[in-house]
């Protein structure tokens, strides 16, 4: 049974109505729906939460927040109040504006222009900010939020939610160290509803069933410290490929993310080899531990439209991504024809190029014509490893300055060093070996662990060391545990 008493409030500023008239009055207004309903996911549902409704009732919006306050007052203390977008927006903003509390915004994708903030308001590195939000089912958009917060150093411990569907969410935020308060759960609905007749035992029982038989299991993926356990706020939370999957909008570093995370792998093949049949054993060979597949395609001396055919089935295979390294340098209007014509009309088969940012800005506006209606990424030169190169002094820095200027197509950067702290950005160092070293022509290694773990670039791209290996599948798994145990290492460190 509800412990009314418990959740009766006296009505008015700063206090709430009883929780079985909140419940009764978001079901008459069709807050909360039974029937069945298929979910974004594609899973049938016999319940379903549309929350977004209570903004036409200015009442019950006060009384929803004032009831999300009171849920969220247990002792912890906090700085803000952060809505997780869109519906939770206004009712963090009742809260804020009733009870003097500050409010941060969080935008769903970075502003194109001025600042670049991700998260909107006043607040200073160790403000502790309270995130609200309308329901909770697997507890990610909750987790999406405290992330971009705890990206800036703003520190979350508490979230608060109007309806837990007891799927899983609040366990899952556990794991990352979120105590997760409801003003209720599906359980209490049910059981209010269920009291004053507005539902026949059968739907209740069938929604109990979808409700048991549909958990998410919590997954924790962000790292947790020592430090965590003990509630140092003070500490910037690390950000793991699989967190940074979640927080990048554009889809192919999303995928790339993922697959770093799921295949535990940071190896880009630089697949150096010169004929289709030895570009396609090798793919299918090595495919397993990589998650780029770097190509020279104008090298392969027997190339016909075919070859990338195959070779894109292999990507889909193995899950992993074709990068053309055409390192494209010239005016917006040529490296348009270069990327979508001529004999291997790149765009219609490798999911990312690189270009030089030498000559301007033009030049990431010519291919993003190209590539962006196809779903293609980009990545600039912004640092080489052969000796005396010229990109020097200012010129990474400048080159970031660009990818920022069109972050809708430029997910990072092939460079020898970390250039930005934002996790959006996808850091690809290539000049790699197991060891320290050079070739003759001016190429510099550095390995794994130090390009991944000293220099924080998240990406290693191998070339000689794996095709020239006595067997480059042996080769690629030592390169893959040698990346990803650096990884693994900077995780512990940071
Ligand atoms: O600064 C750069 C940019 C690109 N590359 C390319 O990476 C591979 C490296 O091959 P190795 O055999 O591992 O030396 C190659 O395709 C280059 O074109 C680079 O080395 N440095």
């Amino acid at each position: 049974m509800i412990d009314i008493e418990a959740a009766c409030l006296p009505v008015g500023m700063g206090s709430a109505t009883n929780l079985n008239d909140l419940v009764l009055k978001l079901f008459e207004i069709g807050a909360v729906k039974f029937g069945n309903f298929t979910l974004k996911s594609g899973i049938q549902s016999p319940v379903y939460f549309d929350l977004r409704v209570i903004i036409s009732y200015p009442d019950l919006m006060i009384d929803v927040s004032e009831h999300l306050y009171q849920a969220s007052k247990t002792g912890s203390t906090y700085q803000s109040v952060c809505g997780v977008p869109y519906t939770a927006l206004p009712l963090a903003t009742c809260i804020s504006t009733a009870h003097k509390f500050p409010m941060l915004i969080r935008r769903k994708e970075a502003k194109d222009y001025g600042t670049k903030k991700i998260i909107e308001g006043h607040y200073k590195p160790g403000d502790v900010c309270l995130v609200v939000e309308d329901v909770v089912t697997s507890g990610s958009s909750v987790l999406e939020t405290v992330l971009s917060l705890q990206q800036e150093e703003i520190n979350v411990t508490d979230a608060v939610v109007l309806v837990d569907r007891e799927q899983g969410g609040k366990d899952m935020l556990k794991t990352k160290g979120i105590k997760l308060h409801s003003v209720c759960t599906i359980t209490q609905i049910l059981e209010v509803l269920g009291n004053m007749g507005k539902l026949e035992q059968d739907v209740i029982n069938r929604t109990k069933q979808f409700i048991h038989d549909n958990r998410f299991n919590p997954n924790g993926n962000v790292k947790r410290s020592p430090e965590d356990e003990g509630g140092d706020r003070s500490i910037k939370r690390v950000l793991t490929y699989g967190d940074r999957a979640k927080l990048c909008s554009h889809s192919v570093a999303k995928f790339l993310f993922t697959t770093m995370e799921d295949k535990q792998t940071n190896l880009a093949l630089s697949a150096d080899v010169t004929t289709g049949a030895e570009l396609l054993r090798l793919a299918d060979a090595v495919g397993p531990h990589i998650c780029i597949l770097k190509t020279h395609i104008d090298i392969i001396s027997d190339f016909k439209p075919d070859l990338v055919h195959d070779l894109s089935h292999l990507a889909e295979k193995h899950g992993f991504l074709i990068f053309e390294d055409r390192k494209f340098a010239d005016i917006g209007n040529t490296v348009k024809h270069q990327y979508s014509s001529g004999v291997y009309r790149i765009s219609d088969w490798s999911h990312i190029i690189n270009a030089h940012a030498l000559p301007g800005p033009g030049i990431v506006q010519g291919l993003k014509e190209v590539g962006l209606v196809k779903d293609r990424a980009c990545l600039l030169i912004a640092e080489m490893s052969s000796k005396g190169n010229l990109a020097t002094g200012d010129y990474a820095k400048a080159t970031l300055k660009m990818a920022e200027e069109h972050d809708d197509f430029v997910i990072g950067f092939i460079t020898q060093s970390k250039l930005s702290n934002d996790p959006n950005w996808v850091h690809i160092t290539p000049g790699v070996k197991l060891t320290r070293g050079k070739d003759s022509l001016g190429q510099q290694y550095l390995t794994p662990r130090e390009v991944i773990c000293d220099k924080e670039c998240d990406i290693i791209i191998v070339g000689r060391g794996i095709t020239e290996a006595e067997d480059s599948v042996v080769a690629a798994k030592a390169f893959q545990e040698a990346g990803y145990n650096a990884y693994l290492e900077r995780m512990q460190k940071t």
